[in-house]
């Protein structure tokens, strides 16, 4: 079988002298949505600050496309082609949509097929391109940010917790456009709460728990199976 996209081996992660992540495995393989769930707190968005390189991995090894990128600073493993959509978003609100859509371009100005794909999946973004990114909507917010990380050919689009925050017909629209950034052949690792989220998008899902992935395998296993998501997380009451 041929090597995965990304993948953890063992890796732990001290932020500070806390001691966070405890052997993280993790697999994720090229094309589609790889889901990343678990308890509050148990290491999911480290393992994402760990994939990008804000947080130095202090034992283990990461490895993107076929190389060892364990010692890489953060713009390097960009430069590889990680795309990194945080929690924060990461959108300069005092800045239309076409300037945070420049600045995220490197190329230069956003144009061309990969703007015509941007506009498909996120029309409001057409719609409210010369206003002021601060003036979106947090699910427009949100879109924003996923496009910014899809105007340049990506490897790996990072992203945690689209959806928290945003009220449930947003969440839709959302899913919708995600939907459509997966359906061109984007590599997703995506953090998620809220499991129909995660089952609506995902392919393969880790759990994670303490710092660990404490199970891994395709979504739809996960997703049919009330007693594994209660036993691995206490997911069903979210399950609706
Ligand atoms: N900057 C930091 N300094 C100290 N401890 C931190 C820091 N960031 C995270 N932690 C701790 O690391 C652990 C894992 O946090 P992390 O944010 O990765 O969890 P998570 O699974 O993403 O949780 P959530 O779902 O609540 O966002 C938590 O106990 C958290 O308190």
């Amino acid at each position: 079988m041929s090597e995965p996209l990304l993948r953890l081996a063992g890796v732990h992660t001290h932020i500070g002298r806390y001691h966070i992540l405890h052997g993280v495995d993790l697999s994720v393989p090229e094309g589609g949505v790889t889901m990343l769930l678990g308890r509050n707190g148990a290491g999911k968005t480290t393992t994402l600050r760990t994939v990008i390189g804000h947080w130095r991995t202090s034992q283990g090894t990461v490895r993107f496309a076929g190389e060892d990128i364990t010692a890489w600073p953060t713009p390097r493993r960009a430069r590889a082609g990680i795309a990194d959509v945080p929690e924060s978003m990461g959108i300069f609100t005092d800045l239309t949509v076409e300037e945070n859509m420049v600045l995220a371009a490197r190329a230069g100005k956003p144009e061309g097929p990969r703007l015509d794909a941007v506009f498909k999946a996120f029309p409001p973004l057409r719609t409210f391109w010369k206003n002021p990114a601060g003036n979106l909507s947090g699910g427009q917010k949100q879109m924003l940010s996923v496009a910014r990380a899809m105007i340049e050919p990506r490897r790996l689009i990072l992203i945690d917790e689209p959806s928290k925050g945003l009220a449930p017909a947003i969440v839709r629209s959302l899913v919708e456009a995600l939907r459509a950034l997966k359906d061109t052949g984007a590599t997703i690792l995506m953090v998620e709460q809220n499991f129909s989220v995660a089952r609506a998008l995902g392919d393969s899902v880790a759990v994670m728990d303490e710092g660990r992935v404490i199970h891994a395998g395709p979504m739809a296993e996960l997703a049919e199976n009330r007693e594994m998501q209660e036993r691995l997380m206490g997911l069903s009451l979210e399950a609706h």
